[in-house]
C-alpha cells in the first residue's frame, strides 16, 4: 500500500509541476522522455519500493542472523569464514566503480537506440520510394554501433572483477575456505568438532544470502537514477504566474501584439537580440529569415513558452508575465510543425479546444483550412482516428491542427507554416487556408515558402535574431536587400524542382 501511495504522490506532483512548467520545457523535450519520467520511471520506483526494498532486507536477515551466530560461536573462526566474503565484496565494489556515472548513460543510450529505431522504422517508407536503404538505416546503425562500443567498454572494465567477486562469493568457495580452516582448528584442538559443523551449515547462508542482496543492486542504482530523473522535472524552473493579474481588454487602442527590445539567449546561444515588432489589428505578419535567425524563438514568445530574458511581449498593452496563462489561451492560439494530434477522432481533434461545438461548426472550421474533402475520403470520415485509421501525412495534420485552432475562434493566432509536402497544390491550399484564417484576426506566421506569404500585410525580415528589414513584398523587392535575395533563391529552388519535377 505504501508503494501505491508514493507512485501515485509522485504522479500527482508530476503531473500538477508539468501543468505549470513554461510549455518551452516541452519543446526542449520529446513527449517520449515526458511520458517515460511520469509513467515508465514512476513504475521503476514502485518496483523499487514495492520489491526490491523488501527484496534486501529478506535477503539481508538470515546472513546477519548467521554472521553474528557464528562469532558467538567461535569469533577467530568466523572472522576467517569470513574472508573470501570480504575479498569478494571488495571485487564487487570494483566491478561496480563508476556504475553510478555509467548506469545513467547506459539508460540515455538505451533512449537514444529506441529513438533511432523509430526513426529507422518510420522512414522505410521513404526508403521504399527512394531506394536509398543505406541512408536511412546509416543513423540506426552508427548508433547501435557506438552503443555496443560503450557498452563492450564497460564490461570490458568490469567483467574480471565481477567474475572473481562472483566465484570467491559462491557457497562453494566459502565452503573450500571454511572446511579447511575449520580442519585446521579442529586438529589444534581450538574448535570442538560439533561447532565446524555449524560454521559448515551456517557458512553457506552467509553466502547464498549475500548474492540475492547483490542482485537486487541493480534495481536499487536504476531506482536512483530514475528518481535523479524525477528530482530534475520537479525542480525545473516554473512560469511565474501572476500574483494580480491583469484581464487585458480587446478594445485597448494600438497594436494587438507589441513587442519591445526582446532579447532571448539558450545558454550562450542569443537566439533574439533586441527586437521591435508590432501586430496591427486583423493583419497578417509573416516571420521570415534564414535558418537559425529566431523566428520559432520570437513566434514562441507570443503564446508565452517562455519569457524573453530583457524586453516586453504584450497583448492589448497587458505584459504577457501579468496576464493569467488560462486567460492568454482565451486570446491566443497556435500551430506549431510539432503541434500534436491526439489518438482520438479527427472530429475530437478539431473540437478540442470547443467539445461542444456542433457538426456544421467543425465541418465549416475543416473545410476553411482545406482540410474536408480529404478528411471526407477517410475510411470513417471524421470519425476517423489519428493514429488508427486517419492516415494524413504531415502537411495534412496541420492542417487538422489549422482547422482546430479556427473553430477554437481565438482573436490571435500564431503559426508556423509546414515545410512538408510543398508540392505546388499543397501551397495553394495553404495560401487559401491562410487568407480564411486571417479574417478578423492578427495573425503571425513563420513563412518558410516565401511565395505563401507575399500577400502578407507585413513580413518582417529577421537575420540574426534582429530585425533586418520589413515592409510589403513589393517594397522590400525595391530595398533589394535580404528579402530581395531570399526571395531569388527561393524561387531559384521552385525553378530547380519544377525542372527536375519535368525530367522525372
Ligand atoms: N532549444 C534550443 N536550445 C539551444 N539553442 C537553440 C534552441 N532552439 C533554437 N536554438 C538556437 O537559437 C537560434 C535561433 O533558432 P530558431 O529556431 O528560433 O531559428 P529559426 O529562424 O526558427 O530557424 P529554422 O528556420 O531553422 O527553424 C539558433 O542559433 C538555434 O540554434
Amino acid at each position: 500500500m505504501a508503494d501505491i501511495r508514493v507512485s501515485f504522490g509522485i504522479r500527482r506532483d508530476l503531473l500538477v509541476k508539468l501543468r505549470r512548467l513554461p510549455l518551452g520545457w516541452f519543446t526542449d523535450r520529446n513527449s517520449g522522455t515526458v511520458k517515460k519520467t511520469v509513467e515508465d520511471d514512476v513504475a521503476a520506483l514502485h518496483q523499487l519500493i514495492a520489491h526490491s526494498v523488501v527484496e534486501v532486507t529478506a535477503a539481508a536477515v538470515p546472513p546477519v542472523v548467521a554472521i553474528v551466530y557464528l562469532l558467538a560461536v567461535d569469533w577467530r573462526m568466523a572472522l576467517v569464514s569470513l574472508l573470501p566474503i570480504v575479498a569478494g565484496l571488495a571485487m564487487y565494489q570494483r566491478a561496480m566503480a563508476g556504475a553510478g556515472t555509467k548506469y545513467p548513460e547506459f539508460m540515455e543510450w538505451l533512449t537514444r537506440l529506441s529513438g533511432a529505431a523509430v526513426e529507422f522504422v518510420n522512414g522505410i517508407g521513404v526508403v521504399k520510394a527512394f531506394g536509398t536503404p543505406g541512408v536511412a538505416s546509416r543513423r540506426f546503425q552508427e548508433v547501435s554501433r557506438s552503443f555496443a562500443r560503450f557498452f563492450l567498454d564497460w564490461a570490458r572494465a568490469t567483467s574480471v572483477a565481477s567474475v572473481i567477486a562472483e566465484i570467491l562469493l559462491s557457497p562453494p568457495s566459502v565452503l573450500v575456505v571454511m572446511a579447511s580452516a575449520g580442519g585446521a582448528f579442529t586438529a589444534a584442538g581450538w574448535l570442538p568438532v560439533e561447532d565446524l559443523i555449524a560454521f559448515l551449515v551456517f557458512g553457506t547462508v552467509t553466502t547464498a544470502g549475500l548474492m540475492t542482496v547483490m542482485m537486487s543492486v541493480h534495481p536499487l542504482v536504476t531506482a536512483l537514477s530514475v528518481a535523479r530523473g524525477i528530482r530534475e522535472v520537479l525542480s525545473s524552473p516554473e512560469l511565474p504566474v501572476p500574483a494580480d493579474p491583469i484581464t487585458p481588454d480587446q478594445n485597448a487602442p494600438g497594436p494587438v501584439v507589441r513587442m519591445r527590445g526582446v532579447r532571448f539567449a539558450y545558454g550562450d546561444t542569443v537566439a533574439l537580440d533586441g527586437v521591435d515588432l508590432d501586430l496591427e489589428r486583423g493583419t497578417i505578419t509573416a516571420l521570415v529569415g534564414p535558418s537559425g535567425s529566431g523566428k520559432s524563438t520570437l513566434a514562441k514568445l507570443l503564446p508565452r513558452f517562455d519569457d524573453p530574458q530583457q524586453g516586453s511581449v504584450q497583448l492589448y498593452g497587458v505584459d504577457l508575465r501579468h496576464i493569467d496563462p488560462a486567460e492568454l489561451y482565451r486570446h491566443v492560439a497556435f500551430v506549431f510543425q510539432d503541434s500534436a494530434l491526439l489518438h482520438m477522432s479527427v472530429r475530437d481533434n478539431i473540437r478540442l479546444a470547443r467539445p461542444d461545438a456542433d457538426e456544421a461548426a467543425v465541418r465549416a472550421a475543416a473545410a476553411k483550412a482545406q482540410i474536408l474533402d480529404r478528411l471526407d475520403e477517410l475510411p470513417r470520415g471524421l470519425d476517423s482516428v489519428v493514429g488508427e485509421d486517419a492516415e494524413l501525412s504531415g502537411g495534412e495534420r496541420q492542417r487538422v491542427c489549422v482547422a482546430r485552432a479556427i473553430l477554437a475562434d481565438r482573436p490571435v493566432l500564431v503559426l508556423d507554416e509546414a515545410t512538408a509536402s510543398a508540392d505546388p497544390e499543397n501551397e495553394a491550399r495553404i495560401q487559401d487556408a491562410l487568407s480564411e484564417v486571417a479574417r478578423d484576426r492578427t495573425v503571425l506566421v513563420i513563412a518558410h515558402r516565401l511565395s505563401t506569404v507575399r500577400g502578407a500585410d507585413r513580413i518582417v525580415v529577421l537575420d540574426g535574431g534582429r530585425v533586418a528589414e520589413q515592409g510589403r513584398h513589393e517594397e522590400l523587392l525595391v530595398r533589394d536587400g535580404l528579402y530581395a535575395r531570399l526571395w531569388e533563391h527561393d524561387q531559384r529552388a521552385r525553378e530547380d524542382a519544377g525542372t527536375e519535377m519535368e525530367t522525372r
